[in-house]
């Protein structure tokens, strides 16, 4: 940008601003779309999607539930038990048998008997053991003889099985006069319930596990919780748990070992006496949405950067336009006389401290009025501006040309004294005169006359144009196409 250029206006500062609105619009919204959508995500986890998945798991046991209780129904109603105890429990083997035909046919885990008159617990293997009222591990006898209802479900490890963990279904026998008789039915491994476990937990990737009323994991699918551990002791849901078995059935949040927030659905299986608990992970459930919004804030800024730098090019290719409007001459394209005071005032400021020689040249057109007259007003222009051009062609870089009136240009020779820029004079005038210019194919002689002062140090640019405006009318005077110097001032 030439030096006599001054900024209309600073543009770093509009796209700043430009910038900042466009850079926090975005993100605003970026971020109120990420909590809209959090909030509908985590929503649908705690009221559809947890709740959902619990329910599923609880009508699938209940419904693997069904069988076995009609199996165990249908040998509490069985003839031959009833009348083999009625009998006197005579051949052991009899019912070893029966028990080891059911277990076998139905695939159960266990199948048994317990006699009340006897207190002998028979199963599929032959006599197991005798039950006492003392034995903690035969309180589900006592349990059973007492209850209202036909059966009980009841969880507990299997004596007869290693301890593996049993389901049993526990039903009451009657004989045929309805008198109490003892208790029969199957045991089933809780394989099936960590089979459907496992497959829920795997479909819809999250933790599935059942808790006591003690508070401690009874079972688990494949790889979630341990084993037998404690709720309790745990920092994350430890807190809570009391509060969680009272309520039975709920949504709750806490946050695990890793500070992840865990969201929890909770509800008690009566017939199990178990919790299952259901829970998922927020930050993974949120992830997809994350992503997301790391994606807008990314195109934000690119978009951002974009329209500032579109902007920028806008803005400066207007600036530029704007500058060139307020300082150069349209029809010549030299510097205006507003632009060249501007100009002078820096260059007489630098004088000032380097007082280096300088010369002002004011050239006018001789007889232009007449050219005009000849050859039309856009001829005159087209003249105008040729002479501007050759000037320019024949002058330095340094030296300013200026469209000073109608048909004044006016001339700054910098590091120039009198007798250079008489020299220099001269030859433009020549310049001009020799060569005449071609318009619409017509050839218009034209000749310049020219004023030369040199400046002289302390002078305003007007006292020293004045005194080449004076040596010009000199030269007009003295017969035009010439060059006159300005009297002293
Ligand atoms: N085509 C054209 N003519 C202009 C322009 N500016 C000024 N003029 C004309 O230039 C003429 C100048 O005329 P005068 O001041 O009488 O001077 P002159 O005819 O050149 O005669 P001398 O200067 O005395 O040699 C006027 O007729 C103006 O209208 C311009 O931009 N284009």
């Amino acid at each position: 940008m030439p030096p006599y250029r001054h900024r209309l206006f600073n543009h770093s500062r509009l796209l700043l601003i430009l910038g900042l609105l466009l850079t926090v619009g975005f993100l605003v919204t970026s971020f109120i779309s990420y909590e809209v959508s959090k909030r509908s995500i985590l929503e649908a986890i705690v009221e559809q999607s947890l709740p959902l998945t619990s329910s599923n798991i609880y009508s699938e046991i209940q419904k693997d539930l069904v069988r076995p209780v009609l199996i165990s129904s249908t040998m509490a109603h069985d003839t031959f038990l009833r009348r083999w105890v009625l009998q006197g429990e005579a051949d052991v083997e009899e019912m070893t048998h029966y028990l080891r035909e059911v277990r076998q046919r139905y695939g159960a885990f266990a199948s048994f008997f317990v006699s009340e008159r006897s207190g002998i617990y028979y199963t599929g293997d032959g006599v197991l053991k005798q039950i006492s009222p003392d034995e903690p591990r035969d309180a589900w006898y006592y349990r059973t003889r007492a209850l209202t209802e036909d059966y009980e479900i009841n969880v507990d490890p299997d004596l007869a099985n290693q301890d593996a963990l049993t389901i049993f279904i526990n039903y009451r026998v009657y004989d045929f006069d309805g008198n109490y008789i003892g208790a029969t039915g199957i045991g089933l491994t809780v394989d099936a319930v960590r089979r459907l476990v496992t497959e829920h937990q795997q479909r819809f990737n999250r933790k599935i596990y059942f808790v006591n009323k003690a508070g401690k994991v009874v079972l688990v699918g494949n790889s979630t919780k341990a084993l037998n551990v404690d709720l309790h002791d745990g920092a994350g849901i430890g807190p809570q748990l009391e509060h969680i078995l009272a309520a039975e059935s709920g949504s709750y949040q806490y946050a695990d070992a890793d500070g992840n927030t865990q969201i929890l659905q909770v509800n008690y299986l009566p017939e199990l006496k178990w919790y299952l608990f259901v829970e998922q992970g927020q930050d993974a459930a949120l992830d997809g949405i994350q992503r997301t919004l790391w994606i807008n804030i990314l195109i934000s800024l690119l978009i951002t950067a974009v329209v500032i730098s579109l902007a920028h090019v806008a803005l400066r290719n207007y600036q530029h336009r704007i500058e060139e409007m307020a300082t150069i001459d349209k029809l010549t394209g030299l510097l205006n006389r507003n632009a060249f005071t501007m100009l002078m005032k820096k260059l007489l400021a630098d004088h000032k401290r380097d007082p280096q020689p300088m010369a002002f040249l004011l050239a006018d057109i001789d007889f232009f009025k007449q050219i005009n007259d000849r050859h039309g007003h856009m001829a005159g222009d087209e003249v105008l501006a040729g002479i501007a051009k050759r000037l320019l062609d024949a002058l330095r870089e340094s030296d300013l040309v200026v469209r000073w009136g109608g048909e004044e240009l006016l001339i700054l020779l910098r590091h120039c004294d009198l007798s250079e820029a008489l020299r220099i004079a001269e030859s433009l005038r020549r310049g001009i005169g020799e060569e005449a210019f071609a318009v619409n194919g017509q050839a218009i002689p034209v000749t310049i006359s020219i004023g030369v002062a040199a400046y002289h140090a302390g002078e305003t640019t007007e006292q020293a144009v004045s005194r080449a405006d004076a040596a010009l009318y000199q030269a007009k005077n003295a017969g035009r196409n010439r060059v006159c110097v300005a009297p002293e001032a």
